[in-house]
């Protein structure tokens, strides 16, 4: 048992902070609104973000104090929408204890400095690597929340973190994998959403399963080609983080990248489904990034870069597809 700390009480922190609570450890949820934070406290819910889950766990509570939030805490888990997560956190250096364990939930790359959430958690806080881990998989919150079987991989350059992060998050319903390859764990949580925003427009403009999957499969290249320009191992993306993600974000309208996908095929400006989307859609923001990291690693990302055509050029499904797979393009 730990004392674990969630920063953001999103629909992804809360059905975390009760797989946290169900395994048996003390969880404090740090929420700015303060509605947030009583709803958690006399409750026991957390309406604005994940009503599905009629009562959460006692031994969950919450705060909007920074620092009773993280004061004698033993893992910190982050898990703020990736845009605003450096500046969220910068107020929470200096008050992080000494020996505290930092985990970031979070899929998306900083758009301002195309930076990767290890990178973004371990500036801000000035957090060595080796109290770094990051966790991610085929997680759907709603399905979570809802206790159905599921499983992430935690990876750290630190085995002994990962394999700590791991006890302390394991439960009946939600099992665990470890890793060292940290880059390779949070290039797939980003770059599947791309992937998700791709195949959730032909599905909204009217296509089935032989489109998702083709697009499905250059996703794969895609992100797996650019992981490795960065650092990570090929495999990881054939593992649970990877293709495994990429299964279940591409294939579910609980996801919001496919859903915001799925309503630009249906004919939404990019503002409209902004507008209709039920919490974050990571991926719009990390197609712009995925695009120049690609420039700057020397990768193809013909899939992003339609994908950013579509969102600030306003192109239809059939340009975009048209784009991914232009002329040229080889199998292997
Ligand atoms: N939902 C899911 O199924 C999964 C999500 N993830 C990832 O987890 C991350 C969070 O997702 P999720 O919880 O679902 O998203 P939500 O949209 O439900 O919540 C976003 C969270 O970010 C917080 N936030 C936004 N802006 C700020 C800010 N300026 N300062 C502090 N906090 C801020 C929100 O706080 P507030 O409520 O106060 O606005 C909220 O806690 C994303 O990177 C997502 O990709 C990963 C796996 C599964
Ligand atoms: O990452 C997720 C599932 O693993 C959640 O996807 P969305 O952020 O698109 O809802």
């Amino acid at each position: 048992m730990a004392n674990v700390t969630v920063l953001g009480a999103g629909a992804w922190g809360t059905a975390f902070g009760q797989v946290l609570a169900d395994a048996g450890n003390k969880v404090t949820m740090w929420a700015i609104e303060p509605e947030i934070v009583d709803a958690i406290n006399t409750l026991h819910q957390n309406p604005v973000r994940l009503p599905i889950v009629e009562k959460l766990p006692e031994n969950m509570t919450a705060t909007g104090d920074r620092r009773k939030a993280v004061a004698e805490v033993d893992v910190i888990i982050v898990t703020i929408a990736a845009q605003f997560a450096r500046q969220a956190l910068e107020e929470f250096k200096g008050l992080i204890p000494d020996q505290a364990v930092v985990v970031s939930l979070m899929k998306g790359i900083e758009r301002s400095t195309d930076k990767r959430m290890d990178q973004v958690v371990m500036e801000a806080l000035d957090l060595p690597a080796d109290r770094f881990a990051c966790l991610s998989g085929p997680n759907l919150s709603k399905e979570i929340a809802l206790k159905q079987p599921a499983a992430a991989v935690v990876a750290s350059s630190k085995e002994e973190v990962a394999t700590r992060v791991a006890a302390i998050v394991s439960t009946e319903y939600f099992k665990i994998l470890t890793s060292n390859d940290v880059i390779g764990v949070e290039m797939c949580g980003s770059l599947k959403n791309v992937v998700a925003l791709a195949v959730g427009m032909s599905r909204g403009a009217g296509y089935g399963e032989n489109t998702a999957a083709m697009i499905e499969t250059r996703g794969m290249a895609e992100l797996t080609a650019l992981g490795v320009a960065a650092g990570a191992k090929a495999q990881t993306f054939f593992g649970l983080a990877g293709v495994g993600d990429l299964i279940a974000t591409c294939g579910s309208p609980l996801s919001r990248n496919y859903t915001f996908g799925a309503n630009l095929g249906k004919g939404m400006s990019v503002d409209e489904a902004t507008k209709v989307s039920n919490g974050v859609a990571e991926g719009v923001p990390t197609t712009a990034a995925v695009v120049a990291l690609g420039k700057k690693y020397g990768v193809e990302t013909p899939l992003a870069s339609a994908m950013l055509r579509v969102l600030n050029e306003g192109i239809s499904c059939d340009q975009m597809l048209g784009e991914i797979f232009a002329e040229g393009i080889v199998a292997e």
